[in-house]
This record gives C-alpha cells, sequence and structure tokens, in this order.
C-alpha cells in the first residue's frame, strides 16, 4: 500500500498535508478573510508587544523604586554618624582619633543634628550611643534653666534638673564657660563615661556642645550626693545606717574596681574620688560620677604618671599630694578616706575638733589597730548596729588603705573580695529584695562592659 503518490515528494505526516492544503485552498478560495485575519494578527502582535513593553518598564520602575528606598534607608541609618560626625568635625568640637575632642571656636551647625534638626522622626544623633543633645533641647527640659531647677553647684559649673523629650528625668550640668579645665573636664567625661559603663558608674546619657554651650547629662540620682547624707548642712537627712554604708562602700570599691582593673585597654584613675561624686539612688546603691579630672594609665611612665596635683583636700595620697606622681593606688587612700567617713561620720579635714583631731587619717590612724579604740571611733549616729567583727574588718581594711606608704596599699579587687563576705552576710540575714544584691555580689562582671573600640591616647 503506498502511503504517497508523487515519490519525488518527502513523506510528510497526513495531517499535516491535510491541513496544509486546507489552508492553501483557503487562500485561494477567500483572499479577503485573508486579509482581515492578517490584520487582527498583526494588532494582536502589536497590543502583545505593548503590553510586554509596559511590562518591563514596570518592573524597571519597580525595581528603580526599590533601589532608592533601600539607598535612603541606609543613608538614614548611616547619615545619623555621618551627620553627627560632619559636626564633631568641624572646627568647633572634634573627636579626633578615638579620643581627643577639641572645641575651638563657634560651630554654625543650625539646621544640623545640634541645633535641633533631629526633632521629628530620625532618630536622634548618638556618638558612642550617647546621645548629642540641642541646646535648645535642654533649654526646654529645664524650663529655661531655671533657678527653681537647679540642684547642685560644683567646681565646673551648676547642675539643674531636667525632664528630657521623653520623659526622662535627668541632671543636667552646664559647664562655666570660661577656663580650660572646664573644657578639658568636659571632653575627659564624655570621652571616658561614653566607653565605660558599669552599674556602679553614673551614666551619661548625653551630652551638649553647640556653640560655646558645653553641657553633659546624667542619669539622675534621687538621693543626691553621700555627702548630704553624711555630713548634711541641715540635719534634715536621716543618718545612714550600718547596712546602707557598708553597701556603699561596697559600691564604691567594685566602681573603683572597675575602673582599675576591667578598663581597657588601660587602667583609669578617678583622681578625685570623694564623698560628693558618690551619688545615691532610690535605694541609696552609689555610683561614682565627676570623672572630670580622671587620667589614663597610659600616660604613666614605670607604672606611674607624673601630673599638676588636683583633687580634693583631705583625700589625696601623701605621694601624689608632693610629688604629683599619680597611681592607682591614689585612688585607693581616697577611697580609704571615704571608708573612714562611713565609720565616723567625720570629715576629712575639720579644723573644729581639738588639737590632734584635725586631719581624719592622722586621727583615726593609731586607733585603727586597736579593737577597743575602734569602738570608740565609730559615729555615734550607728548606735551599735554592727557587730564587733564587722567592724573590726572594716577598720583593717580602712587602715590598709590609707597607709603612707603606696605600695603597702591593697589593690581595689583586694579590697572588693575583703568587703564581700561582710556585705552577703548581712543581706542574708536581712530584708528582701537583698537576693538580687547577692547575685551581683557573686558575679563581679555583671552589667559590666567596657566598648570593644576602646583604642585611649593620652587625655
Ligand atoms: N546625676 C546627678 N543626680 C542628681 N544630682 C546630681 C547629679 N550630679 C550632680 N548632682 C548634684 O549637683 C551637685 C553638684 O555636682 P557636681 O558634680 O557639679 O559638683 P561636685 O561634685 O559637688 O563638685 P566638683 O565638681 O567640684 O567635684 C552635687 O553635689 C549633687 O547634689
Amino acid at each position: 500500500m503506498e502511503v504517497n503518490n508523487s515519490t519525488d515528494a518527502p513523506a510528510r505526516p497526513l495531517g499535516f498535508t491535510a491541513a496544509n492544503n486546507h489552508t492553501q485552498e483557503h487562500h485561494h478560495s477567500h483572499p479577503q478573510t485573508h486579509g482581515h485575519h492578517h490584520a487582527i494578527f498583526s494588532s494582536i502582535s502589536t497590543l502583545i508587544i505593548i503590553i510586554s513593553i509596559a511590562s518591563i518598564a514596570l518592573i524597571f520602575a519597580i525595581f528603580l523604586i526599590i533601589l532608592m528606598l533601600r539607598r535612603l534607608k541606609s543613608a538614614k541609618t548611616n547619615g545619623t554618624c555621618k551627620e553627627h560626625n560632619s559636626i564633631i568635625n568641624n572646627t568647633s568640637s572634634k573627636f579626633i582619633a578615638h579620643t581627643t575632642v577639641t572645641f575651638n571656636s563657634s560651630p554654625d551647625v543650625r539646621g544640623g543634628c545640634l541645633y535641633g534638626g533631629h526633632m521629628s522622626r530620625t532618630p536622634p544623633p548618638r556618638f558612642r550611643g550617647v546621645q548629642v543633645f540641642a541646646y535648645k533641647e535642654l533649654e526646654t527640659a529645664t524650663n529655661r534653666f531655671s533657678e527653681a531647677n537647679i540642684i547642685g553647684n560644683g567646681g565646673f559649673g551648676i547642675v539643674y534638673r531636667g525632664v528630657l523629650s521623653d520623659g526622662t528625668l535627668a541632671a543636667i550640668k552646664m559647664l562655666h564657660r570660661e577656663g580650660k579645665q572646664g573644657e578639658r573636664a568636659f571632653r575627659i567625661e564624655v570621652d571616658l563615661l561614653s566607653r565605660l559603663q558599669s552599674p556602679y558608674l553614673v551614666e551619661l546619657l548625653g551630652y551638649c556642645a553647640d556653640q560655646h554651650h558645653r553641657l553633659l547629662i546624667f542619669e539622675f540620682m534621687p538621693n543626691g550626693t553621700l555627702q548630704h547624707h553624711l555630713h548634711p548642712s541641715h540635719s534634715q537627712h536621716r543618718p545612714l545606717d550600718w547596712a546602707t554604708r557598708l553597701r556603699i562602700a561596697f559600691d564604691c570599691a567594685r566602681a573603683l574596681e572597675f575602673l582599675h582593673e576591667h578598663s581597657i585597654p588601660t587602667p583609669v584613675i578617678h583622681r578625685d574620688f570623694n564623698c560628693t561624686n558618690v551619688l545615691l539612688d532610690q535605694n541609696f546603691r552609689a555610683k561614682v560620677s565627676d570623672f572630670g579630672l580622671a587620667k589614663m594609665g597610659s600616660d604613666k611612665i614605670n607604672g606611674q604618671i607624673s601630673t599638676r596635683v588636683l583633687g580634693t583636700t583631705g583625700y589625696l595620697a601623701p605621694e601624689y599630694a608632693s610629688t604629683g606622681k599619680l597611681t592607682t593606688k591614689s585612688d585607693v587612700y581616697s577611697y580609704g578616706v571615704v571608708l573612714l567617713e562611713l565609720l565616723t561620720g567625720r570629715v576629712p579635714v575639720d579644723t573644729k575638733r581639738p588639737p590632734g583631731e584635725h586631719v581624719l587619717v592622722s586621727w583615726a590612724l593609731p586607733r585603727l589597730t586597736n579593737r577597743e579604740k575602734i569602738v570608740e571611733m565609730v559615729d555615734p549616729a550607728l548606735q551599735g548596729q554592727y557587730s564587733k567583727k564587722d567592724l573590726i574588718q572594716i577598720a583593717a581594711i580602712a587602715a590598709m588603705c590609707v597607709q603612707p606608704e603606696a605600695d603597702y596599699r591593697p589593690l581595689m579587687t583586694d579590697v572588693v573580695q575583703s568587703l564581700i563576705p561582710l556585705v552577703k552576710n548581712l543581706y542574708s540575714i536581712s530584708s528582701s529584695g537583698s537576693s538580687r544584691f547577692i547575685n551581683q555580689i557573686a558575679s563581679p562582671s555583671q552589667g559590666l562592659s567596657v566598648s570593644s573600640e576602646s583604642r585611649w591616647h593620652i587625655l
């Protein structure tokens, strides 16, 4: 049986041939219909082409929009830093090479982040986690720095109580305009406290370097200074009890231990540790403040720093006062003086007292190692709240800390270790809510951290 009639014709599938034939027939028999179909086809393909082009254009536009949105987003994130950096690298206020901040002339930052350009949706500018405030914001926070909001007046400036825009209560320190020392103190506090975070140090919330204004914004410590409670000018404060004094001594020891041992890469010497620089929170937990005179260990030559003698009379270690040689042991001495104040309720220098009792350390040292005399030294306001064993232990620690020879003084770590059993014992016996405190005693590093980008230079 033959499938193809023509021998020359290539073999084709039947259907194909038929269809072809049919098409040919159709073409021949309906030329107008063919033209009409052709028009329909061409308009359909035009439509398809147009739709395709439109879709491609649409996809491209969407892609572009996404790209722009992404750019915008990342610009915002970096923008905070860039914007901020441009301000701090301005001639007016510079943070150079990790540490040095110089404030030479007035910046023109109107409209920039220092002049409240970040008031609305963008997050406020930050420097190492510390907020940069506009002067206007702080004016608002303190009701134009009203007298009613003044909470203190220190060597470097006036401290105001203020409420920040997010409702946070803050202590706002406005530094005096004149004097290089104030400028330096400002620079050191910002630089140091933005790197050091410890529950034993008063937190720096932010700063303002707007034109000639220099302000530091700290967490608010509702119970003020240890000075106010230990040596009140009026008798408005109830005397601190023994347990609270012991806990304050412990918190301060931890603060100095943190500065000396856990600050990276070099130890920090507070240089002005005293009762006015110990602030108390609502639970009378102590935090150390005022780092304006602090020094980095990197300044040292053979373990000691030669420097101008700055600090507070009565708290200065003898070798530092006489030669200007500063080490972490200078802080240990100052700590010993504060411990003596907690123990005796006396001020470091009191010329109203009888001869031989003017200087607290000279009066206390020979008595601290005499068991009978220790009891006579204790602040009468304590009214025997302590155990004699604890008293002797505290006296021994204080005696070690105020040794005239720096090498004989203990490290702050040793002081902390000696205080741990006393404080643990005290708080396991007493009040509720102490378990958290005991946990903190047990794990010294808890809550402590130091910024990893710390590369400190001489300040
Ligand atoms: N964070 C704070 N919270 C609550 N009150 C504070 C805070 N910081 C300071 N004060 C109050 O402001 C007062 C002045 O503090 P400031 O640190 O300026 O000076 P000072 O420590 O008393 O003296 P100096 O700066 O000369 O060492 C303190 O005595 C205290 O009453």
